[in-house]
This record gives C-alpha cells, sequence and structure tokens, in this order.
C-alpha cells in the first residue's frame, strides 16, 4: 500500500497533478496541508524531481518546521534541501545574495519596528512633520500598506494628490527610503519589495531561481498580499508549476494587506489553472462542520462551497452561558479536568479566545488547579511586559526591596537615567549593604554620580509621593495614577510597534486592573482590608509560572487568529460575546467588511474543533475594572438550535441548593430568563439582552428594607446607587457593618 492510497480522489487528482498551475479551494478541514505534504512526497518519490527544485512557503516559521516534520515523514532521504519557509524568510536568504546588484551591501541590515521607529523620528525631525500631529507609528503603518501594495514614493505622490496629510506621509516615505537606503538597512516589508525588484530588473537573477524552484507551493494562499503575489509570480512565469492551497472563508489578515482577490483572481493570473475542489471534511463531527457552516453562511462575498463528512455526528455543540467570566473559567477548568479524569490527556484541549488579554482568568485558574498550559504565539499574561513593569511599580511602593522591580522602573518611561549612573548606584549599594532603592536617597553618599543625581532624585521624589497615596487612595486609583503621573500609556504608545500591539498592551493593562478590582471587591465581601502588600501576594502566587517543563503535556491558550491550520479533539470558544467577538469596534463602525472578517474568524474557531466543540459566554465581564454586561455573541444565535446543547446552560446555579436558589432569584434580574432558557434558548437570548437595561427591576428591596447576605448575614439597605452598569447597593449589617457591593454579585434577599 502506497502513502497515496489514504486520499480521496480529488486529493489524488491534486497530488497528481504536478505541472502547471493549481488552484486548490477549499473549506477547512478538507485535507489541504495533506495534500501538500503528500505533493511533495509524490514529486520527489514518483516523479523523480530533485528536492532541490521544491519551494513550499507558509504563514509562519511555526507552520514551517511542522510541514518540514510531515514531509520529513513521508520523504527521508533528502529532504533537508527543500526550501520549507516563511515569504521572509525565503527572501532574506535570496537578497544575502544578490541585494548587492540593487546597491546595497549583502551584508545588510535589517530593521525591527524598534529601529524604524528609531529612524522615523529622526526623518520626522529632518522633514519638518510635527509627531504630535503625526504619530511616528501611523505614519510607519502608511508607509507599509503601501509597500504592500508595491506603492513606491512616485506612485503614492500621483496618488496623494492635493490631500495635507497624504503630502506629509510622502515626505516622510521619501525621507525614510533614504535614510535606509543610506543605512544599507531594510525593513520586514522591503525583503518582499526589494525581492521583487531584483526579480524585476535582473533577469538573469530571476532566472536563476526560476530555474531553481521549478515546483512551488504554498499555503494559506488567503492571507498572502499583494507584494507576495507579485513575487509567486515572477517565479512560477517560466515553469508555471504553482500549486496554491487556500480557503477564502479564512482569510483573516487583510488588516496587514491580505488581499482576497489573490484567490479570486489566479485563474485569470494564471490561464489554464486546474481547480480541485475539496469538499470532504476529516477533521471534524458532522454536528461541529454543520455548525461552521451554517455561521459562514451569512457572509455575501464568499465562493459558495460545501462541506461534508462521513464522520459521526458527534456530541452536541455545548452551549454554556455564565454569569461571570470567572464562572467561565471555573467551569472550563473543571470540565478539562473531568476530561483528563476519564483518561484524556491535556495536549487534546485548546481554549480560543479573540484577545490576548483574556488569558489571564485561564491562566490563574489553571495554576490555582495545577492544569499545566501553554499560551501559543502570546507570552504568559504576568510575563508581559506592560504588567511586569507595572506591578515593578506597585512592589518598589510597597516597600522598595525588590532590587529587580526597582531597576527594572527607574528609567521607565524613560527618563534619560542611564545604565552607567544605575550602576554605580548598585555598586555602592553592595558595598554598604543595603538595597538599591535605599542607596537612591542617599544620593549624596555616592561619589561620581554628580550628573545623573538630579533625575534620579525626582525618581525618589515621585516614588515617595506615589508611597503617600497608597495610604489614601484604593489600589486601583493608585495604579491609574501612576499611569497618569509616568505618562506610561503615551510611551508604550510611542513604542509600539504596530496599531494592534498598542492597543493589546492597553488591554492587558485593563485586565489587570480588573485584577485589582476584583481583589479589592472580594476583600470587601470578605470583610477585609484591601492592602497593596495582600494584593502583590495574591499576585505573586498566580505570577510564577515560567516552570514548565516544555516536554510536558498541556492545554493550549491562543487566539483565535493564531490557531489557523491547527486542530484539536477538545475545543473551548470562550468569551463569546457581542462585544467583545464580534468586537465592539466591529459592531459600532457598522462596517459589513469587518463583521464579515470577524465572521470568518469564528469559522477557522469552529473548525480547529475535532470531537467537542464548547463555546460560552458570559454576561458580566469585567472590562477597564467596571462591570459591563455583555449579550451572547451574535455568531452563536447563527448556529441552529437542533446542534446545541443547552441543557446545562446554567450549570453550577442549578446545582445549588434551594435556600440559594432562592437567594439567586431574589438578586438577578436574570433569573427567570434562565429557566425558560432552556426550554427556548432563543427566545431568552432576546430576553437577556432586554435585561440589562431592566436591571433595575429585578431588585425587589429598596432603601430602608431588611435584607440578607450569604456570608455577612442580614442589614439594613442605607442606599441604592446607579453605578455604571450595576446597581451599588450599600447595607449597614447587623454584625459585619456597612458594605457597598455591587447588586448582581450581592445576591441580597429580603428578610422576612
Ligand atoms: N484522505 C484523508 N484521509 C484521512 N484523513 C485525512 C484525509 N485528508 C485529510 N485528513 C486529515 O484531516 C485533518 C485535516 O487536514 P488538513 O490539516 O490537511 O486540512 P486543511 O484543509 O489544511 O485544514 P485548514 O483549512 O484548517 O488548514 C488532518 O488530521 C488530516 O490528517
Ligand atoms: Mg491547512
Amino acid at each position: 500500500m502506497s502513502i497515496y492510497d489514504s486520499l480521496n480522489e480529488p486529493q489524488k487528482e491534486a497530488v497528481f497533478h504536478t505541472d502547471g498551475p493549481l488552484l486548490i479551494l477549499a473549506g477547512a478541514g478538507s485535507g489541504k496541508t495533506r495534500v501538500l505534504t503528500h505533493r511533495i512526497a509524490y514529486l520527489i518519490e514518483e516523479k523523480g524531481i530533485n528536492p532541490w527544485n521544491i519551494l513550499a512557503i507558509t504563514f509562519t516559521n511555526k507552520a514551517a518546521g511542522e510541514m518540514r516534520e510531515r514531509v520529513d515523514q513521508l520523504v527521508g532521504f533528502g529532504s533537508e534541501s527543500i526550501w520549507v519557509s516563511t515569504f521572509h524568510s525565503m527572501c532574506v536568504r535570496i537578497l544575502r545574495r544578490y541585494i548587492d546588484r540593487l546597491g546595497y551591501d549583502t551584508a545588510f541590515t535589517i530593521y525591527d519596528t524598534d529601529d524604524q521607529k528609531t529612524l522615523m523620528k529622526e526623518v520626522c525631525k529632518l522633514a519638518d512633520i510635527d509627531t504630535k500631529v503625526y504619530k511616528e507609528r501611523v505614519i510607519l503603518s502608511a508607509i507599509s500598506s503601501a509597500k504592500n501594495e508595491l506603492v513606491s514614493p512616485e506612485e503614492f505622490e500621483l496618488n496623494a494628490g492635493g490631500d495635507y496629510g497624504r503630502q506629509k506621509i510622502l515626505k516622510a516615505y521619501r525621507e525614510y527610503e533614504k535614510q535606509m537606503r543610506s543605512n544599507n538597512a531594510l525593513d520586514f516589508d522591503d525583503l518582499l519589495v526589494k525581492t521583487v525588484q531584483l526579480f524585476q530588473t535582473q533577469p538573469d537573477v530571476l532566472e536563476y531561481y526560476q530555474e531553481r524552484f521549478r515546483y512551488i507551493m504554498i499555503d494559506e494562499y488567503q492571507d498572502t498580499n499583494t507584494v507576495q503575489f507579485k513575487l509567486v509570480s515572477l517565479l512560477a512565469q517560466k515553469y508555471k508549476n504553482l500549486c496554491v492551497v487556500g480557503d477564502d472563508d479564512q482569510s483573516i489578515y487583510k488588516f496587514r494587506g491580505a488581499n482576497i482577490k489573490n484567490i479570486l483572481n489566479f485563474e485569470q493570473e494564471f490561464p489554464d489553472t486546474k481547480v480541485v475542489k475539496l469538499e470532504q471534511n476529516y477533521r471534524s463531527t458532522g454536528n461541529i462542520l454543520n455548525a461552521a457552516n451554517a455561521v459562514i453562511r451569512n457572509n455575501c462575498g464568499r465562493k459558495e462551497k460545501t462541506l461534508w463528512t462521513e464522520n459521526e455526528e458527534g456530541a452536541k455543540i455545548a452551549l454554556r452561558q455564565f454569569d461571570t467570566a470567572y464562572d467561565e473559567a471555573d467551569f472550563i477548568a473543571e470540565d478539562i479536568e473531568k476530561n483528563i479524569r476519564e483518561g484524556g490527556s491535556y495536549n487534546d484541549n485548546a481554549i480560543l479566545y479573540r484577545t490576548n488579554a483574556q488569558s489571564r482568568l485561564f491562566e490563574e485558574r489553571f495554576v490555582a488547579a495545577n492544569i499545566p498550559y501553554k499560551i501559543v504565539g502570546g507570552i504568559n499574561f504576568y510575563a508581559r511586559r506592560e504588567i511586569k513593569d507595572l506591578l515593578a511599580y506597585l512592589k518598589t511602593i510597597d516597600n522598595g526591596q525588590d532590587d529587580l522591580a526597582v531597576r527594572r522602573i527607574i528609567n521607565v518611561p524613560k527618563r534619560g537615567i542611564g545604565l552607567t549612573t544605575i550602576n554605580r548606584v548598585q555598586e555602592s549599594a553592595l558595598e554598604r549593604g543595603i538595597g538599591f532603592y535605599e542607596a537612591l536617597k542617599g544620593l549624596d553618599l555616592i561619589p561620581n554620580i554628580t550628573r545623573g543625581a538630579a533625575k534620579l532624585d525626582s525618581f525618589v521624589a515621585l516614588i515617595e509621593y506615589f508611597k503617600g497615596r497608597a495610604r489614601t487612595e484604593s489600589i486601583s486609583d493608585l495604579l491609574q495614577e501612576i499611569i497618569e503621573k509616568t505618562g506610561y500609556m503615551e510611551s508604550l504608545e510611542a513604542e509600539a510597534k504596530r496599531e494592534d500591539e498598542a492597543h493589546d498592551r492597553a488591554e492587558n493593562i485593563d485586565e489587570l486592573l480588573n485584577k485589582i478590582a476584583a481583589y479589592e471587591e472580594n476583600c470587601e465581601d470578605m470583610g477585609e482590608k484591601a492592602t497593596l502588600s495582600g494584593f502583590l501576594e495574591e499576585v505573586a502566587l498566580v505570577a510564577d509560572i515560567d516552570s514548565l517543563d516544555e516536554e510536558q503535556e498541556y492545554v493550549v491558550l491562543m487566539t483565535l487568529h493564531s490557531a489557523k491550520g491547527l486542530e484539536f479533539p477538545n475545543v473551548y470558544m470562550a468569551g463569546m460575546e457581542d462585544g467583545l467577538f464580534p468586537s465592539y469596534m466591529t459592531i459600532s463602525s457598522g462596517d459589513l467588511e469587518e463583521m464579515e472578517e470577524e465572521r470568518r474568524l469564528c469559522y477557522v474557531g469552529i473548525t480547529r474543533a475535532e470531537e467537542k466543540l464548547t463555546v460560552s459566554c458570559a454576561r458580566m465581564r469585567m472590562v477597564h475594572g467596571e462591570t459591563q454586561y455583555n449579550r451572547m455573541s451574535r455568531f452563536l444565535k447563527e448556529i441552529p438550535v437542533n446542534l446545541l446543547d443547552t441543557g446545562e446552560v446554567f450549570v453550577k446555579k442549578a446545582e445549588e441548593t434551594e435556600k440559594e436558589k432562592t437567594v439567586f432569584a431574589a438578586s438577578n434580574p436574570y433569573f427567570h430568563a434562565k429557566k425558560s432558557f432552556k426550554a427556548q434558548p432563543f427566545s431568552v437570548m432576546k430576553g437577556a439582552e432586554q435585561f440589562a437595561a431592566s436591571k433595575a427591576k429585578g431588585l425587589d428591596y429598596t432603601v430602608g428594607d431588611r435584607v440578607r447576605h450569604l456570608k455577612f448575614g442580614e442589614g439594613i439597605v442605607e442606599n441604592i446607587a446607579e453605578g455604571g452598569r450595576d446597581y451599588e447597593v450599600t447595607v449597614e449589617f447587623d454584625t459585619a457593618g456597612r458594605k457597598k457591593m455591587f447588586a448582581s454579585f450581592a445576591k441580597l434577599v429580603k428578610a422576612e
């Protein structure tokens, strides 16, 4: 039996069609990537093609690694000379060899985004551009878009017209290019642009690579952009042995210039293209696949296709709606533990979410429950730079004894304190056997520090000021003030490499504020005082997560974007709420195309699941340190009811005792909706939407009433105030004293 026997007919057709352009357009899990690897094997083993003549392009380095592994398994000997790489690494290899033809030195430097920023500052000065009006990041991103579209400064000029802003950007673009050139430097976009230029101006070089790469294959083709397409067209022009595989329904990088037209117009660019459609899905159960189909059907701009499977129907899609995001995280952690008890492996489980900041709640639950996990394509929450920075501030303010923390922030944001100065202080501290911060406070004892002294003094003054504030303010307010006074947010903005990075970091900071707010609330509920030391201790318990053994099994956490191309037996899509996914920005922009891109992302998520899919959402979630009420994601409403299992949507509460139920019913405006939700999920979803508006009606007590709280016992309602998203109820308890709490969390019930 050969390895090709395991392929279905259209897959075989694609594998055996080795010469001429080939477009494989197929839905998720239909074996596109598998066809590529088998095709490489077939070319080498059956057609006798030299591995040297094969180029396979993947979207990420990780995917390249996996593809190489798969090919190695199929081919064995000689596979190492196949080029399996991303567009960028391919271009670097080519340019290192030939860029001298374009007047650059082959030892060119690659500027990362930090370098670009630094240069752009310089450029703006030279070009007399006010960076308060035109931010460096914005200019760089405009230049990047231009490069991705192969728009040179000259063409940019033609299109800029009289637009004042465009003229400014043009000026910056020109100067930037000039500087890059004289620095013998290329940025990431240049790697592609210059390779295209090289091919267009040096026919012999182009021919060399055309001969070299006689067989070209591209995975995840739907996410290529214009310059990448140009590059491939040039390379494949001679032999036309180009095979691209993609799925227009999984195009999720439009914001980075991916051009879906590349897939839709492929046949025009390469006449006589053979088109193979794969329609059988091997990855997912019938129910999962049908749900995916039902969601994506709502997009207009797509090539119609129907995926089917021979796999069994499998379990229904579990839909779980929780009161809070904490309940959601609890549930998922417990569910995974249950899977493990039943003999499953951690590796089988993946949690997918829309934004990086959402990982925090899961991480905390997993650390507490000893569930090994790994964040793919991202960094553990407490290891993220902005979180470490702000915690370092809090630690320094709390006691200043953590030298590492003080040193971490002494020049963050930049205040012109240099390493030499810092080292002198450190030496002096060591000599005298005192802490770093203590040494900072007695600068006159340190010789040769004079030049930096003023800056150090003002740093100490700042910390001492915060120490004072810490005694009177809540931790939330303190952190807010730190962020404002130090200009931390602006410094992040200025340093961010991309628009979405700045946004990501801001979201993480919000998430830290949420953590603090939750801690403070919890202390209040427990009748304890919230202290900075207490908070830092609590964080220390969950933040020490660097010791993960790589070989070990783990649950995977990642954003939906990083999940492309992967598959897992058991998938959780968490935070499926309008406002989060689709994002508030998308909803409020009213932009149909953006909504469709979000929907494609949802489709990518659903189709990662092999056997079981759980979609979940929370009614209340902390956002910006405030409780926010969210509706269930509109995407979930696109899944037909008969594919859903909503039976235990309220599993946690249903298990509670009768007494607690009464408490719950009395304090929770959603309660009645929940009961009917079981029977008629959709009418209730609508119902639930109305509740946020009518929350007041849910309270059956008023000022002056006697109420009972599960922990604090009985007391008198003193005040009910309209908080941002919820009612803040103040109760004078008989024994526990006066407490202010959110109505939805306090679950107060009227005492008879
Ligand atoms: N003919 C087949 N017989 C058995 N299993 C198959 C067959 N074709 C594909 N598979 C399996 O189906 C799963 C999905 O395949 P693959 O990852 O290649 O799909 P894909 O089209 O690349 O998906 P995506 O769009 O998510 O990238 C894999 O586990 C693969 O091994
Ligand atoms: Mg694939």
